[in-house]
């Protein structure tokens, strides 16, 4: 089963189709990226998929569950989890302790039964595994606020980690972000494949070639496109449409 099934589903703002009937599914394990040129219905289409944006028609399934009517935070709650949008990180807390609340908001119920010091262990513990995942053990004990952009990103990607989700939208993690920090992400990113599933909007064609499993290409809010990154490299439609463009510009 995957782990989210999207049919058929569409948006219009007044005349204007920004989703056109686009399907699409995350395998278990899978980095399905999806690219497209600026305005192609990218941030639409993961509003949809979160709950931000009710959709016209259409269906999401996550888990085999339909999630289609259900608000933003029932979706969260049932494992769809968008990074940078819904973590709200505090800067005075320290990174672990960021990462701690972010678990005990998942496990809240279950870690209360606990003894205090188990608790906090528990909850330490958990979160170090996330922060790990993020590649950012090294700085579990600095102030958020002293994080750079790039480690603020990672943590953010702890948070959301730390929900345990079943599926994960990361909607243009590197923005902003660069040289080394971006480097470390895509690496962080990298080491996880095939452990967690995760949509991916990005603009860094190098980062989406390298990470994904599977491409889909939006264009006028339809997806022209879905393939290996090889496949999807060498489609004539996709070279006509965007990426011949883009390395053209490059070139
Ligand atoms: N709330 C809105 N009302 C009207 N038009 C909208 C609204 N939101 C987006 N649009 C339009 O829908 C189209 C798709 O926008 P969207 O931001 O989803 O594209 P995108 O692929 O994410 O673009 P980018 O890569 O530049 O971020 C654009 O033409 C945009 O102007």
């Amino acid at each position: 089963m995957s782990r989210l099934d999207i049919t058929h589903l569409t948006k219009s703002f007044g005349a204007l189709k920004v989703t056109d009937d686009v399907s699409l599914t995350a395998e278990p394990g899978e980095i399905h990226a999806i690219i497209g040129p600026n305005g192609a219905g990218k941030t639409t289409l993961i509003a949809q998929i979160s709950g931000q944006l009710a959709s016209d028609s259409g269906r999401i399934a996550l888990d085999g569950r339909d999630i289609t009517g259900t608000s933003m935070p029932d979706r969260v709650h049932l494992g769809l989890a968008r990074s940078f949008q819904i973590t709200q990180t505090l800067p005075g807390f320290t990174v672990l302790e960021n990462v701690a609340l972010a678990v005990q908001a998942r496990h809240g119920s279950s870690f209360r039964f606990w003894a205090p010091v188990a608790t906090e262990a528990a909850l330490n513990d958990a979160a170090m595994r996330a922060l790990t995942e993020a590649g950012l053990e090294h700085r579990a004990e600095a102030r958020a606020s002293a994080l750079s952009h790039g480690e603020h990103r990672r943590l953010e990607l702890a948070c959301a980690l730390a929900t345990e989700p079943s599926v994960l939208l990361l909607d243009e993690p590197l923005a902003g972000v660069g040289g080394e920090d971006a480097e470390a992400f895509v690496a962080a990113l990298a080491a996880m494949k095939g452990r967690f599933t995760m949509l991916l909007i990005e603009h860094d064609m190098d980062a989406v070639f390298r990470l994904a499993t599977r491409v889909s290409v939006l264009v006028y809010g339809r997806i022209i496109a879905t393939g290996t990154p090889e496949a999807v490299r060498a489609d004539a439609a996709v070279r006509a449409a965007y990426l011949g463009e883009e390395e053209e510009a490059s070139a």
